[in-house]
Formats: structure tokens, C-alpha cells, sequence
């Protein structure tokens, strides 16, 4: 290759080749070493040390040595490297830690260098792997599509340009070019399922089915678009479904149910940022339709359904109460919605047959937050319990029980989130009204 007329220099554009030290790495490190020097580019190595095996500080040794030698024959090439801090959490895996880790060092190590683009060396066999790993989890599209070729993350566009080569080509490259790299004895480690499926599997495959590696490569790429489909149905599916940050159900559950299931996992990605369980998912299918005030955990969030939407909040969330509202006096002449002075919300009084409280008793009642030590008494036959007992009891979720608590004199009428207390019914057979407190942004 003919060397580039102007050499680069530290204003040159630059990629970044994250390098393991391993074969395939070195191999790619080279290849765009030779390629950006005829196009003016810069080249930065990037090496994350996990700090897991002593054997590594060589591999670090290795890489300095290769990288002055590449740079002493001209290569626009230099090396960055750090090791990671920490180990581990108990009963957290090696191999997400490491990779996690690594990730993040990586992009880290690529801004300073001012890289936007860092190139990774996954190959063919390693996307049939991925693939086989992630159908053994039972994963969906979006499992299966297993690596992107190209995909944004962390300001930095994370590219596997070999992802369609055989080993056997990378293999030959090596050969041709009497490149030197390490082995990383964990390779050997049958304690984890890809050496295992590298070892044991893939080669038993490939002897049954020489086509094995094509096909469960192809079989990721036709997963990848079948992912992207799924993506932009659900899209479409959300905005029509979707208000302010909630779902409204009626419009989920008009769908056929397995465009739900995809409308709901997309919708809980956005909103919990990681992926939800099938179960939750088939649970929602099943439960969502339905009235009455519900919710379901999701991880470290809880759903709740209420009024006919969906909401998704963190777990333990929710105001209580606005603290810093003054008492005020209340008075509801007639069914309807009530706005009260400093609260986020408002009173709706509906007519009803049962459960209800008599009109005279709103004509002139004090609005006022919890102070704590209140006593509800949920049945005329049960006994008033505190507040707290007997939200817990109801499953009351706490942005349910925001809202004033209303008095007449010394007795306790109603309490957001369970109605009226049950000894100020009033008797089967005459007008009573039911009251309940909205929220702002619950509507
Ligand atoms: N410690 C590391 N530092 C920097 N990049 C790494 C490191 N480990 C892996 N990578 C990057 O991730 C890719 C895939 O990692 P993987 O563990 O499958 O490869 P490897 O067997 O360690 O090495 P190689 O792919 O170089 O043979 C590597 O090709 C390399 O681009």
C-alpha cells in the first residue's frame, strides 16, 4: 500500500480498534492501521485490563511492545489502556462485570482519544455463538438479532466490520502477515457457556451441518429486521395508546394479543429502562382489562391501572400527601368535580345507592392533610384502624392516598384512596354520595 502524502498528525481524524490482545483483535488493529495510513487517519488501541488474572499484565506488555514497533514502521497507530477498578459483586457473573466494565472504559477511553467510531472484532462464528447462546435463554427478535454490525451507544458508534468473515479468513490474515497475539487461558474455561457451546457444541454442529455457522449467522441478521418491524409496529401502536407518559388500556386492549405483548414490552423498556419478563407480560395481557384500581410490580417499578390508564412509577414512589396545605373549609352543595385551595387535584362527588355519605354532611366540612394518628373504619361491623394498616391491607398504591382527608367536627368522613369511613354511611335507601380525590396527571 502506498503511504498517504501527509502523514497524520494529532489533529487527524481517528477511529479506535478495541483490542484484546487475541487474535482476531490483533488482526483488525493491523488491517485498519495499513487502511488509515493511506487515508490520513489516526489510530488508537484500546486495551481494558479487568484486573482478573496476573497473566494479563503481560498481555499489556504485549500490546506496548507491538504498537511502538507498528509506530516505529510508520503505522499511525498508539495505545491507550487502563484496568479496571473493583471485582465482582457476590453472585453477580465475571462475564457481565467484565463486560460492563469494559464497555464503559472503552467509550471512555475512546472520548479522550477523540474517537467517535471504535471497532470491535467479532466475526461469524461469534455472532452463530451469540445466537445459539441467546435462543438457549429463550430470548425473542431481539435476543436472537444478537449483534448489530453497527449500532450508537454512549455517543460513540460501535462497529463490527468482520461480522460476516469466517475465523478461517481472520486465520489467514494472521498467517499472511506473521502477526503475534496471546491466548487467554479463560477461553478454556468450561465454566462458562460460550466455551462450552465453542468447544463442545459448535463443532459437533458444524460437522453435522457444515453450514451451520452461515445459517445461524443469517437466521441473527433475518431476527435483526425482524426486531426493527417489531419496533416500528409498537411506534405506531404507542402513539396511538399513549397519554402524557401513560398508557390508556382501552386502546392496548383492542389490539389481538401478541401486538400488545410488543406494544407493552416496548412501552416498559422506555419506561424502566431494561427489559420485562414474559410472565408480567402474559399477566397484563390476561388482567388489564378490568375497572377497578390494580397494580402489578415490575421489577423495581409497580404498574398501576387506574381510570383506564396505565401508569408505570418507581417502587416506594408517590406523594403521600401535600404536607404544606393549610386546612380549609369545604363545602360540595352538589355532584361534580371540586378543585381545593393548594391541593394537586380534585374531589369528584358522584351519586350512589350504597357506601355513600349523606349530602348534608358536605355542606360544611374541613379539608385538611394527614397529620398522622387518624383511625378509618373500612365496614360498619370492623374496627377503625390507622390510616397505614389499612392502605396496606387495600393495596392502596401511594400516589392513591395523596390528597385531603375530610372532617366534620372530630369525625372522620373520607380518606383519598378508600372512600368513606364506614360510620358516617349513610342508610340503604336514602341519597348519599361517594367522593373521590383525583390526583393531577392520574386523569
Ligand atoms: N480486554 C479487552 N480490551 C479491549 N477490547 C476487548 C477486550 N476484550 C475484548 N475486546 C473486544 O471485544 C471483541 C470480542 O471479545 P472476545 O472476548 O470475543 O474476543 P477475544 O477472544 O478476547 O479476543 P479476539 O477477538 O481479539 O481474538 C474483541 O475482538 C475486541 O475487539
Amino acid at each position: 500500500m502506498a503511504a498517504s502524502p501527509t502523514p497524520p498528525n494529532a489533529d487527524s481524524p481517528c477511529v479506535a480498534v478495541a483490542t484484546s490482545g487475541g487474535r482476531d483483535s490483533t488482526a483488525l488493529l493491523h488491517a485498519t492501521a495499513h487502511a488509515a495510513q493511506v487515508q490520513g487517519l489516526r489510530v488508537v488501541a484500546l486495551h481494558v485490563h479487568h484486573g482478573l488474572q496476573t497473566v494479563a499484565d503481560a498481555w499489556v506488555e504485549n500490546l506496548q511492545a507491538q504498537c511502538r514497533e507498528w509506530a516505529s514502521q510508520g503505522l499511525p497507530v498508539e495505545l491507550r489502556w487502563c484496568r479496571l477498578e473493583g471485582r465482582p459483586a457476590r453472585g453477580e457473573s465475571v462475564e457481565a462485570w467484565a463486560r460492563n466494565g469494559r464497555y464503559a472504559a472503552l467509550a471512555r477511553m475512546a472520548g479522550e482519544a477523540g474517537a467517535h467510531i471504535v471497532l470491535l472484532a467479532h466475526h461469524r462464528r461469534d455472532q452463530a455463538e451469540t445466537f445459539v447462546l441467546q435462543a438457549l435463554r429463550g430470548g425473542g427478535a431481539a435476543g436472537l438479532a444478537s449483534m448489530p454490525r453497527e449500532a450508537w451507544r454512549d455517543g460513540i458508534c460501535w462497529v463490527r466490520p468482520w461480522l460476516q468473515l469466517s475465523r478461517e479468513a481472520i486465520e489467514a490474515y494472521v498467517d499472511a502477515h506473521g502477526l503475534v497475539f496471546v491466548e487467554d487461558p479463560s477461553n478454556e474455561d468450561h465454566g462458562f457457556a460460550r466455551n462450552r457451546l465453542r468447544h463442545q457444541v459448535m463443532p459437533a454442529l458444524s460437522a453435522a451441518f457444515p453450514e451451520a455457522e452461515q445459517s445461524l449467522a443469517a437466521a441473527a441478521r433475518q431476527a435483526q429486521q425482524a426486531r426493527e418491524c417489531l419496533a416500528a409496529l409498537a411506534d405506531i401502536d404507542l402513539q396511538r395508546a399513549v397519554q402524557d407518559d401513560k398508557l390508556r388500556i382501552g386502546d392496548v386492549t383492542a389490539l389481538p394479543p401478541a401486538r400488545q405483548v410488543n406494544l407493552l414490552r416496548h412501552w416498559l423498556w422506555q419506561r424502566c429502562g431494561r427489559g420485562a419478563s414474559e410472565t408480567l407480560l402474559q399477566r397484563l395481557v390476561r388482567e388489564l382489562p378490568g375497572e377497578p384500581p390494580a397494580s402489578w410490580p415490575a421489577g423495581e417499578h409497580v404498574l398501576h391501572r387506574y381510570r383506564g390508564l396505565l401508569r408505570c412509577e418507581a417502587a416506594g414512589q408517590g406523594t403521600e400527601m401535600a404536607a404544606d396545605a393549610s386546612p380549609c373549609a369545604v363545602s360540595l352543595p352538589e355532584p361534580g368535580r371540586y378543585r381545593l385551595e393548594g391541593w394537586p387535584g380534585w374531589l369528584e362527588v358522584t351519586p350512589v345507592s350504597g357506601r355513600g355519605v349523606s349530602p348534608r354532611q358536605l355542606q360544611n366540612c374541613l379539608a385538611q392533610p394527614r397529620q398522622g394518628g387518624e383511625q378509618f373504619q373500612l365496614k360498619p361491623r370492623g374496627i377503625p384502624r390507622s390510616l397505614k394498616k389499612q392502605y396496606q391491607a387495600e393495596g392502596v398504591p401511594a400516589w392513591r392516598r395523596s390528597g385531603p382527608l375530610l372532617w366534620l367536627g372530630s369525625d372522620l368522613l373520607f380518606v383519598p384512596g378508600l372512600g368513606i369511613d364506614a360510620r358516617q354511611w349513610a342508610p340503604n335507601g336514602e341519597v348519599q354520595w361517594a367522593l373521590e380525590w383525583v390526583a393531577d396527571g392520574a386523569g
